[in-house]
Parts: structure tokens; C-alpha cells; sequence
């Protein structure tokens, strides 16, 4: 009898039909409405489809977003739901990002059958991973390590590592909790140790932007000390215009009191140079703190660092 109110795009993936129905939860209990009133939309994208080659190859920002936000554009979803980590800083004309959901853990998990921490793996260890930021991160502390692309999900992964392909993977602690894959061997990484990407662990709901009726919808699941953390870590990645081939980290942590703590790493490709920092100041002064980590980093490591 109810008809759909609200039709919500999603990837396809374990992880992201997950976060499309946290999504879905939220606005039933804010809203007071049956399951029956949303429609989970699955749509492909080309990070979906090309499974064969190293994501810094396939190209292109929104890798895993274009599809979905054209699908948006066009009407045949209300909403789109993204981890924001995959989120370029801008959004295509007519589009809008202002709802974030509250934020999972943003670090990162060493994922290994047989050894608890980077630190255990012995001298020339195969760890696989297809992230650029990990591997150049991995390289720049043990450039003793070999490291191997590694794609797919958590149970592709976890069968590789048991046919010996490589010893160690890691995961964002964030998809992990997500599932509830508690199965899966694991040792959380300190941020001290690896600074996570920009936006780890945070679901943003993208919606149109004259779309009033959605725009009053999402404001009441909007978590607003993840937009503080995002608008500070999203500045810094805009300014430092961040391409998939270069490795980007960031992360924004607040002390409940009003101040903000932002760090940042950058890394040549191959883990060779690293170049890092961090700053502080007052939450609502975030985007400026992003916009100054950037520009420290980028005078450190001096001009065309980041053009390779
Ligand atoms: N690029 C893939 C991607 N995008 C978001 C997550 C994890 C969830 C998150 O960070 O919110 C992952 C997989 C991973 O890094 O393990």
C-alpha cells in the first residue's frame, strides 16, 4: 500500500549496501516511517567493473561516484550514499554534500593470519594492498617490505592471504565494524603510526540541491561534529588538489571543547619522501586550519611535489 518515498543509490558491495541501510534506519527513526517507504537502488560504477587493473591506472576522480551521481542528477535516485574517502572535494553542478552520518573509526586495520602488527613482519615480508596512500606509507617506514596490488573484498582478500599471496593486507577499521566482521584477524593501527585518508570512515548523503523536501529530511540524521572534522580534512585535500597519484593523509580529531587538532602527511608514490605535519586551533575555524596544513606541507616539500 505505501508508496516509496524515497529512492536511496547505493554501490553494490557488502559494505556500501551496509551503509545504505544505516542510512535508510536513521531517517525511518528520525522520521517516524516504515522500512517500506525507502528503496535501496544499486548502481554499478567503474571501480565496480574493472576489477583487473590497479585503481591508480583505471584514472579519473569519482571512480567509485560518477555513475551514482549522474543517477541523481537525473531523478532515479532521491540520494546517494558514499564513504567519504572516495568523495572528490567537489561536487558536479546541481549537486549537494551537507549530511554526514556519525563517524566509524577512522583508522586503519593490519590484517594478517599469522603476524599482529607491521612491526612483527620480518625483513622483505609481501603485504598487498591496492591503496597508493598504504603502500607509499607502508614503503616510506619498511622500505624493506614488498609490496603487491591486492583488490576485491574482504573474503577475495582474506583467501589470498591464505593461499600465500601476500602475508598481511590492510583494511579500514570503519568497513570492518561496518560488517561486523569479526572473523576477520586484525590489530588496529594507531593513527601515530599510520595517519589514515582524508574522510576515513564517514558516510556523506549527497542529495540535488533545490531538492528542499530531501534537504529537510537529511538535516535531521546531519551529525555535525563529523561535518567539523570533514570541512577541515576536505579543505586540505582541495588545497593540496589532491590527484589519485598522490598519496594523501589527514585526519581531524576534536576535544569535545571546542578545539580542533588536524594532521597531514604527504608521500612521493614509492615511499621515498614524506612530508608531515599538524596544526590546532578553534572547530569553527576548520577549513582555515586545512587550507594552512596544506600550504606547510606543500612549502616543505617544495614545488611540483606533488605534480608526479
Ligand atoms: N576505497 C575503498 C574504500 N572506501 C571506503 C572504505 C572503507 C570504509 C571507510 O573508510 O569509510 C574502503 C575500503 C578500505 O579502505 O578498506
Amino acid at each position: 500500500m505505501s508508496d516509496i518515498l524515497l529512492k536511496i543509490g547505493t554501490r553494490g558491495s557488502p559494505l556500501a549496501i551496509a551503509q545504505a541501510n544505516e542510512t535508510r534506519d536513521r531517517l525511518m527513526a528520525a522520521h517516524g516511517l516504515p522500512e517500506e517507504a525507502f528503496e535501496v537502488v544499486v548502481i554499478k560504477t567503474t571501480g565496480d567493473r574493472v576489477l583487473d587493473r590497479p585503481l591508480s591506472e583505471i584514472g579519473g576522480k569519482g571512480l567509485f561516484t560518477r555513475e551514482i551521481e549522474m543517477a541523481l542528477t537525473e531523478g532515479a535516485i532521491d540520494i546517494a550514499v558514499h564513504s567519504m574517502k572516495d568523495m572528490p572535494v567537489l561536487q558536479p553542478d546541481g549537486l549537494t554534500l551537507d549530511c554526514y552520518l556519525p563517524r566509524e573509526d577512522p583508522r586503519d586495520a593490519f590484517v594478517s593470519l599469522r603476524y599482529g602488527g607491521i612491526a612483527d613482519l620480518p625483513e622483505g615480508t609481501v603485504v598487498g594492498t591496492s591503496s597508493l596512500r598504504r603502500k607509499s606509507q607502508l614503503l616510506w617506514r619498511r622500505p624493506d617490505l614488498k609490496v603487491v596490488e591486492f583488490r576485491g573484498n574482504v573474503q577475495t582478500r582474506l583467501k589470498k592471504l591464505a593461499d600465500g599471496v601476500a602475508e598481511a593486507t590492510f583494511l579500514a577499521m570503519a568497513g570492518l565494524n561496518r560488517l561486523r566482521a569479526v572473523d576477520v584477524p586484525h590489530g588496529v593501527i594507531d593513527t601515530g603510526d599510520i595517519l589514515p585518508a582524508v574522510a576515513q570512515g564517514a558516510i556523506g548523503i549527497e542529495r540535488r540541491l533545490d531538492d528542499t523536501r530531501i534537504a529537510d529530511m537529511l538535516a535531521a540524521i546531519h551529525d555535525v561534529p563529523t561535518g567539523e572534522r570533514l570541512a577541515a580534512e576536505r579543505a586540505y585535500l582541495a588545497r593540496l588538489d589532491g590527484s589519485c597519484q598522490t598519496p594523501i593523509a589527514g585526519l581531524a580529531e576534536l576535544d569535545g571543547a571546542g578545539r580542533m587538532r588536524l594532521r597531514g602527511e604527504i608521500l612521493a608514490p614509492d615511499g621515498s619522501k614524506c612530508f608531515a605535519g599538524e596544526t590546532a586551533g578553534q572547530v569553527s575555524d576548520g577549513a582555515r586550519l586545512g587550507e594552512q596544513l596544506a600550504d606547510e606541507l606543500l612549502s616543505q616539500a617544495g614545488p611540483g611535489f606533488l605534480a608526479v
